[in-house]
């Protein structure tokens, strides 16, 4: 018996061995990356920094290669590397995510696969649902949805902001890029953003290397895909056949003569595509405030500068609650921060917000772990930093590379808004760059901008451990976790209490 079972998984290795070992066609080809360190095709995964790092050490290279399965894997670093990679035409952004990161619903024709027609129109969608007029009548709402959740954090306590701060803008983020009728239903919202997360939690190496394999991790997440599909679609349904028409997103797509799969994919696809980063940032953001005093005074101070200059003690335009949540005769506090705030017009909260500003970079350099992953679906090698990224193979860029790096960015991992920008190119890519911007910017700056807003001057607030003693120090944000940076083994919370 013990024979029988040796062969077959004999074979199962050999076969496996023989997919991870790269084999160098193209002279210009980088070095390979030596096998037998760790299990590349897990540690890929779940390690990613360590990883990648580890790779850099072993091959002492700028730039390696490495299998993943049958995927020929290109890991770039360096000036002209990067500079190769995110000025490249030929190098996919999409078919490299979906292939390497697999962390998005993926129904095809609807959120993967679409044609360059259809993600033209969702991207120009996108453009439309940020234009002046549409945030400026965005702003009230989000502040609304705001106060909404951060009443619901009661006077005083302790809470995890990994998973607070998150909820809140899942919230603002539905509000932006979905319709009224999700938006204003908390328990549909907490619904979709559990959905989400199980899309995350799903994502598992064999769900992404292995994706036509129905490992029950692939049927969590066809199953959560499906039951996200059926709460937009619903909406969509509702809004079109019996109205009444709103002032929202879904209204933009409708006018626009959309038809309903371009709707659903844009709703589930960007979903997903802000919901992530914009969590992630807030936690971060909202955490190093508490753990900067300086910061979080600077910040204060020039928000009541705004209040001062565009707010009336007595709040000009109040913003309004859904006809089912208006209870309350007079607005408790944070409903009145949140009515003073929603009269600072855009342009404002724009353009005069340095110290914002400056947070919010800091931010995304010390804590967006993010890789580039990009595919070359061009059929001729494309050369980066001067190697050859086949047709067909992966070209992957770390963010560390520069954001962590200490000759751009000196004691790089201290939190430091006020230190110079780097005048390198690419030195900074915390909304991308090159051929590939992120196109959600001006709604997540915003976004990120009224929650701090309300959170800065709602309450007082303190980093602790979980026994709820007062950090000296806060956690490194962790670039293992590749999705949401969350410290390691939840060694950090905020103490707060209203202001
Ligand atoms: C703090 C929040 C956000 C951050 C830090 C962020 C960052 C980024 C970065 C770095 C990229 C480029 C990725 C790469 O080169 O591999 C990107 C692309 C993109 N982002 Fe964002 N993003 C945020 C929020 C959003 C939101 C709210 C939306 C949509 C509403 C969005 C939509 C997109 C899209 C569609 C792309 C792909 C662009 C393309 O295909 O060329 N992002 N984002």
């Amino acid at each position: 018996l013990k024979v029988a079972l040796a062969i077959p998984s004999t074979v199962f290795c050999l076969w496996l061995s023989l997919l991870t070992t790269c084999k160098d066609d193209d002279p210009d080809e980088p070095m390979s990356l030596p096998t037998g360190h760790f299990s590349i095709n897990t540690s890929f995964f779940r390690t990613r920094y360590d990883f990648i790092n580890r790779g850099f050490e072993l091959t002492g290279q700028s730039i390696y290669k490495f299998k993943l399965l049958r995927k020929t894997v290109v890991v770039v670093s360096g000036a002209p590397g990067r500079a190769d990679l995110f000025n490249s035409r030929d190098l996919d952004l999409t078919a490299g995510f979906k292939a390497l990161s697999g962390a998005i619903p993926m129904l095809p024709g609807v959120t993967t696969d679409l044609d360059p027609k259809q993600t033209a129109t969702i991207h120009r969608r996108l453009a439309t649902a940020q234009n002046s007029d549409h945030l400026e009548r965005l702003i009230p709402k989000l502040l609304f949805d705001s106060c909404r959740i951060l009443e619901s954090w009661g006077e005083s306590g302790v809470l995890d902001p990994f998973t607070k701060l998150p909820e809140l803008t899942f919230q603002t983020n539905v509000r932006s890029l979905a319709c009224a009728e999700i938006a204003d239903n908390a328990a549909t919202v907490a619904h979709l953003k559990q959905l989400y997360d199980t899309l995350d939690a799903a994502t598992t190496p064999t769900s992404v290397l292995f994706p036509w394999l129905p490992s029950p991790s692939a049927i969590r997440r066809l199953l959560a895909t499906k039951k996200i599909y059926d709460v937009i679609s619903a909406a969509v349904d509702v809004r079109s056949q019996c109205g009444p028409a709103q002032d929202d997103t879904l209204q933009l797509l409708l006018d626009s003569g959309d038809d309903k799969m371009t709707i659903v994919g844009f709703t589930m696809g960007l979903l997903i595509a802000g919901a992530r980063s914009t969590g992630t940032t807030s936690s971060w953001l909202i955490t190093f405030l508490a753990g900067h005093r300086q910061w979080k005074d600077r910040t204060a101070r020039e928000l009541h500068q705004l209040l001062a200059e565009h707010a009336l003690s007595t709040a000009p335009s109040t913003p309004r609650a859904p006809a089912h949540t208006a209870r309350s005769p007079s607005p408790p506090p944070l409903a009145d921060l949140a009515a003073r705030l929603a009269a600072v017009p855009l342009a404002a909260w724009e353009a005069h917000t340095p110290v914002l500003d400056a947070v919010l970079r800091e931010t995304l350099r010390l804590a967006q772990p993010h890789t580039a992953l990009r595919q070359n679906c061009s059929a001729a090698p494309v050369r980066v930093g001067g190697a050859a990224v086949p047709p067909g193979a992966f070209a992957v860029f770390p963010f560390s590379d520069v954001h962590l790096s200490a000759a751009l960015y000196p004691d790089p991992w201290r939190f430091d808004p006020a230190r110079p920008a780097s005048k390198m190119p690419f030195a900074f890519v915390g909304w991308g760059a090159g051929a590939t911007v992120c196109l959600g910017q001006r709604l997540a700056r915003v976004q990120l901008k009224l929650v701090t807003a309300l959170v800065v001057l709602g309450f007082d607030l303190a980093p602790v451990d979980r026994a709820g003693r007062e950090l000296a120090e806060l956690p490194r944000p962790n670039w293992n976790d590749a999705l949401a940076c969350r410290p390691a083994d939840g060694s950090c919370f905020l103490r707060y209490e209203r202001a």
